[in-house]
């Protein structure tokens, strides 16, 4: 059958690389989390001291380096996943942490960070038979992918379960940040200049607040199957 390309936006945390990564498991396609390459470029600009004490960015220095940022996934055997890598090292569990989520959205706002990794995802797309899940991947990325999929919830529901995953891995986890940081991620995303979040207009919108992760899974598969005929 011939592959597609399918694009998962929407806001921070509502479920996205959980619906996206299911899919491509169960119909053999390659998955890229691309939130992950922002934060793997976030990370590298943390570790290079890039901040400043007020939270800015020193963009110079980040635009320099940004040509020896090499940003690599590798399937995890034991969680079926893949794994980020930035510059050869594994970075999976770093750039999860709270300081990465913290500083990830005015980097990624940034017009030559977003062109760069922009042009890998492309690239990654080429040959078809992925499943991409991001903010701009209908948008900017694939504006032609043949099944776009806008997901949204409410931004308690979402931080909840960022919360309960923090928890089940035993990572300190705080209610009211995680809520704070869920909706400064929002707002920043969706007001940059540069391909703001937003629902692509021909893109299905979910809203999973009150649905199961089963029921979410059984959703995507539906749609899929009524797009390809598969
Ligand atoms: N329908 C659901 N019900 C309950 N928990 C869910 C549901 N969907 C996803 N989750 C859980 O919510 C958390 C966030 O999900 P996920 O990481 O897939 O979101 P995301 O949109 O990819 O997030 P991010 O924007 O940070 O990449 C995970 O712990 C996941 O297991
Ligand atoms: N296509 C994308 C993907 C992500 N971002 C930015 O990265 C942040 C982290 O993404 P997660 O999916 O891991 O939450 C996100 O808040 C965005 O700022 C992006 O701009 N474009």
């Amino acid at each position: 059958m011939k592959k597609i390309t399918i694009a998962i936006d929407g806001f921070s945390s509502c479920g996205k690389s959980t619906m996206a990564k299911d899919l491509a498991r169960e119909i053999g396609y390659i998955y890229v989390d691309t939130g992950a390459m922002y934060r793997a470029v976030t990370l590298f600009a943390m570790r290079g001291g890039m901040f400043g004490a007020d939270g800015g960015i020193d963009t110079a220095a980040l635009e320099a380096a940004m040509n020896g940022i090499v940003i690599s996934f590798r399937l995890n055997e034991a969680t079926g996943c893949p794994d980020t890598y930035l510059n050869g090292e594994l970075v999976e569990k770093e750039i999860r942490s709270m300081e990465v989520s913290s500083h990830v959205s005015p980097v990624a706002a940034l017009p030559f960070v977003r062109k760069a990794l922009v042009a890998q995802q492309q690239k990654m797309g080429e040959e078809k038979g992925i499943v991409m899940d991001g903010r701009d991947i209908g948008t900017a990325v694939f504006p032609d992918a043949e099944l776009k999929v806008f997901v949204t919830a409410s931004a308690r529901v979402r931080a909840q379960r960022r919360f309960d995953e923090l928890r089940a891995k035993g990572m300190p986890a705080d209610f009211d940040d995680i809520l704070k940081n869920v909706e400064q991620r929002d707002y920043i995303d969706s007001h940059r200049e540069v391909s703001p979040l937003r629902k692509a207009d021909d893109a299905v919108e979910l809203d999973n607040s009150t649905m199961t992760i089963a029921e979410q899974k059984a959703w995507l598969m539906d749609i899929f199957k009524e797009r390809t005929g598969a």
